[in-house]
Protein backbone atom coordinates (compact mmCIF):
# COMPACT_ATOMS: atom_id res chain seq x y z
CA UNK A 1 0.00 0.00 0.00
CA UNK A 2 1.28 3.25 -0.85
CA UNK A 3 1.83 6.02 1.89
CA UNK A 4 -0.69 9.24 1.45
CA UNK A 5 0.63 12.45 2.04
CA UNK A 6 -2.05 15.19 3.34
CA UNK A 7 -1.76 18.49 2.82
CA UNK A 8 -3.33 21.36 4.42
CA UNK A 9 -3.88 24.22 3.19
CA UNK A 10 -6.29 27.36 3.45
CA UNK A 11 -9.18 27.71 0.89
CA UNK A 12 -8.09 31.01 -0.37
CA UNK A 13 -7.37 31.24 -4.52
CA UNK A 14 -3.88 31.93 -3.74
CA UNK A 15 -3.71 29.41 -0.50
CA UNK A 16 -5.24 26.69 -2.93
CA UNK A 17 -2.58 27.77 -6.36
CA UNK A 18 0.56 27.43 -3.66
CA UNK A 19 -1.42 24.15 -2.00
CA UNK A 20 -1.40 22.35 -5.27
CA UNK A 21 1.82 23.80 -6.86
CA UNK A 22 3.32 21.74 -3.87
CA UNK A 23 0.72 18.68 -4.63
CA UNK A 24 1.48 18.53 -8.12
CA UNK A 25 5.52 18.68 -7.97
CA UNK A 26 4.68 16.03 -4.69
CA UNK A 27 2.77 13.55 -7.30
CA UNK A 28 5.39 14.32 -10.43
CA UNK A 29 7.61 13.23 -8.09
CA UNK A 30 5.68 9.50 -7.30
CA UNK A 31 4.36 10.47 -4.27
CA UNK A 32 0.54 9.73 -3.20
CA UNK A 33 -0.74 13.40 -1.74
CA UNK A 34 -4.01 14.60 -1.11
CA UNK A 35 -5.18 18.32 -0.36
CA UNK A 36 -7.28 19.05 2.81
CA UNK A 37 -9.20 22.84 2.79
CA UNK A 38 -8.92 24.63 6.14
CA UNK A 39 -10.71 27.04 7.55
CA UNK A 40 -8.91 29.66 9.78
CA UNK A 41 -9.99 32.67 11.81
CA UNK A 42 -8.05 34.83 9.45
CA UNK A 43 -10.47 33.55 6.94
CA UNK A 44 -13.59 34.27 8.80
CA UNK A 45 -12.43 37.84 9.47
CA UNK A 46 -12.29 38.60 5.88
CA UNK A 47 -16.20 38.03 5.54
CA UNK A 48 -18.40 41.01 6.03
CA UNK A 49 -20.04 41.34 9.15
CA UNK A 50 -17.40 39.52 11.24
CA UNK A 51 -17.09 41.00 14.65
CA UNK A 52 -13.57 40.26 16.44
CA UNK A 53 -13.94 38.18 20.06
CA UNK A 54 -12.49 40.78 22.48
CA UNK A 55 -9.29 38.80 23.51
CA UNK A 56 -8.42 38.01 19.34
CA UNK A 57 -4.58 37.76 19.30
CA UNK A 58 -4.05 38.71 15.78
CA UNK A 59 -0.61 36.87 15.51
CA UNK A 60 -0.87 33.48 13.24
CA UNK A 61 -4.87 34.07 12.68
CA UNK A 62 -4.56 32.23 9.45
CA UNK A 63 -2.54 29.18 10.86
CA UNK A 64 -4.37 28.38 14.00
CA UNK A 65 -6.46 25.62 12.58
CA UNK A 66 -3.89 24.02 10.17
CA UNK A 67 -1.37 23.68 13.14
CA UNK A 68 -3.92 21.86 15.39
CA UNK A 69 -4.83 19.73 12.08
CA UNK A 70 -1.13 19.00 11.75
CA UNK A 71 -1.07 18.37 15.61
CA UNK A 72 -3.86 15.92 15.29
CA UNK A 73 -2.65 13.88 12.43
CA UNK A 74 -5.32 14.93 10.23
CA UNK A 75 -2.78 16.25 7.79
CA UNK A 76 1.28 15.86 7.62
CA UNK A 77 2.53 19.16 5.98
CA UNK A 78 0.96 22.78 5.51
CA UNK A 79 1.53 25.09 2.90
CA UNK A 80 1.85 28.77 4.13
CA UNK A 81 2.90 31.80 2.92
CA UNK A 82 5.90 32.73 5.13
CA UNK A 83 4.97 36.19 5.96
CA UNK A 84 2.15 34.77 7.35
CA UNK A 85 3.90 32.58 9.89
CA UNK A 86 5.07 33.99 13.16
CA UNK A 87 8.67 34.06 13.59
CA UNK A 88 8.78 31.96 16.33
CA UNK A 89 6.72 28.21 15.99
CA UNK A 90 5.73 25.92 18.76
CA UNK A 91 8.07 23.06 19.72
CA UNK A 92 5.71 20.82 17.96
CA UNK A 93 6.17 21.82 14.37
CA UNK A 94 8.88 22.35 12.02
CA UNK A 95 9.56 24.91 9.12
CA UNK A 96 10.81 21.75 7.36
CA UNK A 97 11.44 23.09 3.75
CA UNK A 98 11.43 26.33 2.29
CA UNK A 99 10.92 26.29 -1.60
CA UNK A 100 12.42 28.63 -3.95
CA UNK A 101 11.17 32.01 -3.64
CA UNK A 102 9.32 33.97 -6.20
CA UNK A 103 9.44 37.72 -6.60
CA UNK A 104 9.54 39.33 -3.39
CA UNK A 105 8.57 43.09 -4.04
CA UNK A 106 5.69 44.88 -3.78
CA UNK A 107 3.89 46.41 -6.68
CA UNK A 108 1.39 49.10 -7.49
CA UNK A 109 -1.68 48.35 -9.35
CA UNK A 110 -3.79 51.68 -10.38
CA UNK A 111 -5.68 52.20 -13.17
CA UNK A 112 -4.92 54.41 -15.22
CA UNK A 113 -1.67 56.08 -12.47
CA UNK A 114 0.42 53.71 -13.57
CA UNK A 115 3.67 54.77 -11.21
CA UNK A 116 3.39 56.20 -7.77
CA UNK A 117 4.28 59.49 -8.33
CA UNK A 118 1.17 60.04 -11.07
CA UNK A 119 -1.11 60.04 -8.64
CA UNK A 120 -3.06 62.80 -8.26
CA UNK A 121 -2.63 64.29 -4.26
CA UNK A 122 -4.64 63.30 -1.72
CA UNK A 123 -4.95 59.55 -3.65
CA UNK A 124 -7.00 56.65 -2.10
CA UNK A 125 -4.82 53.78 -1.57
CA UNK A 126 -6.76 50.02 -0.36
CA UNK A 127 -4.65 48.90 1.76
CA UNK A 128 -4.40 48.00 6.20
CA UNK A 129 -1.01 46.64 6.15
CA UNK A 130 0.46 49.09 8.84
CA UNK A 131 3.90 48.18 6.91
CA UNK A 132 2.79 49.26 3.56
CA UNK A 133 0.99 52.70 4.90
CA UNK A 134 3.87 53.88 6.76
CA UNK A 135 6.33 53.22 3.64
CA UNK A 136 4.13 54.89 1.25
CA UNK A 137 3.43 58.16 3.61
CA UNK A 138 7.50 58.23 3.61
CA UNK A 139 7.42 58.96 0.23
CA UNK A 140 4.11 60.64 -0.83
CA UNK A 141 2.59 62.13 2.62
CA UNK A 142 -0.42 63.32 1.00
CA UNK A 143 -1.96 60.08 0.21
CA UNK A 144 -5.07 58.62 1.86
CA UNK A 145 -5.99 54.95 3.11
CA UNK A 146 -8.96 52.99 3.20
CA UNK A 147 -9.90 49.71 3.97
CA UNK A 148 -9.43 47.05 1.12
CA UNK A 149 -9.91 43.24 2.01
CA UNK A 150 -10.79 39.78 0.95
CA UNK A 151 -8.97 37.70 -1.70
CA UNK A 152 -6.79 39.25 -4.71
CA UNK A 153 -9.50 39.31 -7.49
CA UNK A 154 -11.85 41.04 -4.72
CA UNK A 155 -9.47 43.43 -3.98
CA UNK A 156 -9.14 44.24 -7.94
CA UNK A 157 -12.88 44.16 -8.40
CA UNK A 158 -13.25 46.66 -5.67
CA UNK A 159 -9.75 48.53 -7.16
CA UNK A 160 -12.37 48.57 -10.57
CA UNK A 161 -15.70 49.31 -9.11
CA UNK A 162 -13.65 52.61 -7.56
CA UNK A 163 -13.50 51.88 -3.97
CA UNK A 164 -9.87 52.64 -3.76
CA UNK A 165 -7.61 54.75 -6.62
CA UNK A 166 -4.70 52.73 -6.05
CA UNK A 167 -3.64 48.88 -4.64
CA UNK A 168 -0.52 47.74 -2.95
CA UNK A 169 0.46 44.00 -3.36
CA UNK A 170 2.65 41.51 -3.23
CA UNK A 171 4.02 40.20 -6.38
CA UNK A 172 4.13 36.90 -5.68
CA UNK A 173 0.40 36.75 -5.37
CA UNK A 174 -0.41 38.18 -8.70
CA UNK A 175 1.83 36.26 -10.48
CA UNK A 176 0.99 33.08 -8.99
CA UNK A 177 -2.78 33.78 -10.12
CA UNK A 178 -1.74 35.19 -13.22
CA UNK A 179 -3.21 38.72 -12.35
CA UNK A 180 0.94 40.67 -13.52
CA UNK A 181 -0.99 42.64 -16.21
CA UNK A 182 -2.88 44.36 -13.82
CA UNK A 183 0.95 45.24 -12.16
CA UNK A 184 2.45 49.24 -13.17
CA UNK A 185 5.60 48.48 -10.86
CA UNK A 186 7.10 46.76 -8.91
CA UNK A 187 9.06 48.84 -5.98
CA UNK A 188 12.74 48.14 -5.47
CA UNK A 189 13.21 47.32 -1.72
CA UNK A 190 14.64 50.57 -0.92
CA UNK A 191 11.16 52.01 -2.05
CA UNK A 192 9.03 50.13 -0.51
CA UNK A 193 10.79 46.92 1.78
CA UNK A 194 8.88 44.17 1.61
CA UNK A 195 7.73 42.14 4.95
CA UNK A 196 10.15 39.73 6.19
CA UNK A 197 9.75 36.21 3.96
CA UNK A 198 7.28 37.94 1.51
CA UNK A 199 6.97 35.73 -1.88
CA UNK A 200 8.23 32.45 0.05
CA UNK A 201 6.36 29.40 1.04
CA UNK A 202 6.54 27.61 4.23
CA UNK A 203 6.28 23.88 3.91
CA UNK A 204 5.66 23.31 8.15
CA UNK A 205 5.18 19.43 9.63
CA UNK A 206 5.44 18.02 13.02
CA UNK A 207 8.81 18.61 14.80
CA UNK A 208 10.95 15.14 14.61
CA UNK A 209 10.33 15.00 18.40
CA UNK A 210 6.89 15.01 17.74
CA UNK A 211 5.90 12.30 15.68
CA UNK A 212 2.01 11.23 15.35
CA UNK A 213 3.58 7.94 13.56
CA UNK A 214 7.27 8.12 13.62
CA UNK A 215 7.84 6.07 10.44
CA UNK A 216 4.89 8.49 8.02
CA UNK A 217 6.09 11.45 9.64
CA UNK A 218 10.03 10.76 8.25
CA UNK A 219 8.75 9.61 4.88
CA UNK A 220 7.04 12.58 4.62
CA UNK A 221 10.62 14.75 5.52
CA UNK A 222 12.21 13.17 3.16
CA UNK A 223 9.74 13.29 0.21
CA UNK A 224 9.22 17.49 0.94
CA UNK A 225 13.15 17.48 1.21
CA UNK A 226 13.73 18.38 -2.76
CA UNK A 227 11.70 21.79 -2.42
CA UNK A 228 14.11 23.08 -0.27
CA UNK A 229 16.44 25.88 -2.03
CA UNK A 230 19.09 26.95 0.61
CA UNK A 231 19.71 30.43 -0.59
CA UNK A 232 15.94 31.78 0.36
CA UNK A 233 16.40 28.98 3.58
CA UNK A 234 19.20 31.72 4.65
CA UNK A 235 17.61 34.81 3.12
CA UNK A 236 14.10 34.29 4.59
CA UNK A 237 16.03 33.49 8.01
CA UNK A 238 17.57 36.57 8.23
CA UNK A 239 14.85 38.80 7.47
CA UNK A 240 12.87 36.80 9.77
CA UNK A 241 15.58 37.48 12.65
CA UNK A 242 15.29 41.02 12.26
CA UNK A 243 11.58 40.84 12.80
CA UNK A 244 11.69 38.36 15.70
CA UNK A 245 14.54 41.05 17.89
CA UNK A 246 12.13 43.71 16.90
CA UNK A 247 8.88 42.08 18.60
CA UNK A 248 7.80 40.04 15.58
CA UNK A 249 4.32 40.42 14.11
CA UNK A 250 2.87 41.27 10.98
CA UNK A 251 1.51 44.17 12.10
CA UNK A 252 4.80 45.93 12.66
CA UNK A 253 6.01 48.83 9.78
CA UNK A 254 9.47 46.67 9.27
CA UNK A 255 10.62 45.98 5.84
CA UNK A 256 13.39 43.42 5.74
CA UNK A 257 14.97 41.55 1.92
CA UNK A 258 17.47 40.15 2.00
CA UNK A 259 19.48 38.86 -1.54
CA UNK A 260 22.36 36.44 -2.82
CA UNK A 261 25.46 38.29 -3.99
CA UNK A 262 28.34 36.83 -5.52
CA UNK A 263 29.53 35.36 -2.49
CA UNK A 264 27.72 36.98 -0.49
CA UNK A 265 24.11 37.68 1.23
CA UNK A 266 23.18 41.31 1.26
CA UNK A 267 20.31 42.00 4.33
CA UNK A 268 18.57 45.73 3.88
CA UNK A 269 16.34 46.54 6.66
CA UNK A 270 13.90 49.45 6.86
CA UNK A 271 12.07 50.69 10.04
CA UNK A 272 9.56 53.64 9.41
CA UNK A 273 7.05 55.53 11.67
CA UNK A 274 3.68 55.00 11.24
CA UNK A 275 2.98 58.95 9.09
CA UNK A 276 6.45 58.61 7.29
CA UNK A 277 7.92 60.81 8.91
CA UNK A 278 11.27 59.28 9.92
CA UNK A 279 12.69 56.60 8.98
CA UNK A 280 16.07 53.96 10.24
CA UNK A 281 17.33 52.03 7.32
CA UNK A 282 20.65 50.15 7.43
CA UNK A 283 21.84 47.15 5.00
CA UNK A 284 24.92 44.89 5.71
CA UNK A 285 26.44 42.04 3.74
CA UNK A 286 28.29 38.81 5.40
CA UNK A 287 29.68 35.70 3.59
CA UNK A 288 28.11 32.59 2.80
CA UNK A 289 29.60 30.88 5.24
CA UNK A 290 27.84 32.40 8.23
CA UNK A 291 24.89 32.57 10.34
CA UNK A 292 21.46 33.97 9.09
CA UNK A 293 20.01 34.94 12.33
CA UNK A 294 23.20 36.29 13.68
CA UNK A 295 22.76 38.83 10.14
CA UNK A 296 19.39 39.39 11.09
CA UNK A 297 20.15 39.82 14.94
CA UNK A 298 23.14 41.96 14.33
CA UNK A 299 20.92 44.19 11.87
CA UNK A 300 18.26 44.97 14.00
CA UNK A 301 20.47 45.85 16.99
CA UNK A 302 21.85 48.17 14.45
CA UNK A 303 18.35 49.02 14.12
CA UNK A 304 17.51 49.61 17.67
CA UNK A 305 20.62 51.70 18.22
CA UNK A 306 19.21 54.45 15.75
CA UNK A 307 16.08 54.47 17.33
CA UNK A 308 14.10 51.72 15.70
CA UNK A 309 11.99 51.16 18.69
CA UNK A 310 10.79 54.51 19.22
CA UNK A 311 9.33 54.50 16.22
CA UNK A 312 7.54 51.35 16.63
CA UNK A 313 6.58 52.12 20.28
CA UNK A 314 4.83 55.19 18.39
CA UNK A 315 3.11 52.58 16.30
CA UNK A 316 1.00 50.80 18.96
N1 LIG B 1 -1.02 39.30 4.13
C1 LIG B 1 -1.64 38.46 3.14
C2 LIG B 1 -0.63 37.86 2.21
N2 LIG B 1 0.22 36.89 2.63
C3 LIG B 1 1.04 36.57 1.59
C4 LIG B 1 0.68 37.34 0.49
C5 LIG B 1 1.31 37.34 -0.84
C6 LIG B 1 2.18 36.17 -1.20
C7 LIG B 1 3.52 36.14 -0.55
O1 LIG B 1 4.04 37.16 -0.06
O2 LIG B 1 4.11 35.06 -0.55
C8 LIG B 1 -0.39 38.15 0.87
C9 LIG B 1 -1.11 39.12 0.03
C10 LIG B 1 -0.38 40.42 -0.18
O3 LIG B 1 0.36 40.86 0.71
O4 LIG B 1 -0.54 41.04 -1.24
Amino acid sequence: MKEIIRIGSRGSQLALWQANHILYALRDAGYHAELEIIRTTGDRMQQPGFVPPPNLDGKGIFIKEIEEALQEGRIDLAVHCLKDLPTQLASQFSLAAIPKRADARDVWVCEPYWALHTLPEGGRVGTTSPRRRAQLLALRPDLEFVEIRGNIDTRLKKLEKGDADALVLAAAGLDRLKRAEWVHQRFSPEEMCPAPGQGALALETRAIDHPVDEAHDAYVRNAIAFFEHPHTRFCTTAERAVLNALGGGCQLPIGAHCTPEDGHYRLYAQVVAPDGEAMVQLSATTPCTSDPNELGEQIAADLIARGALNLLNASV
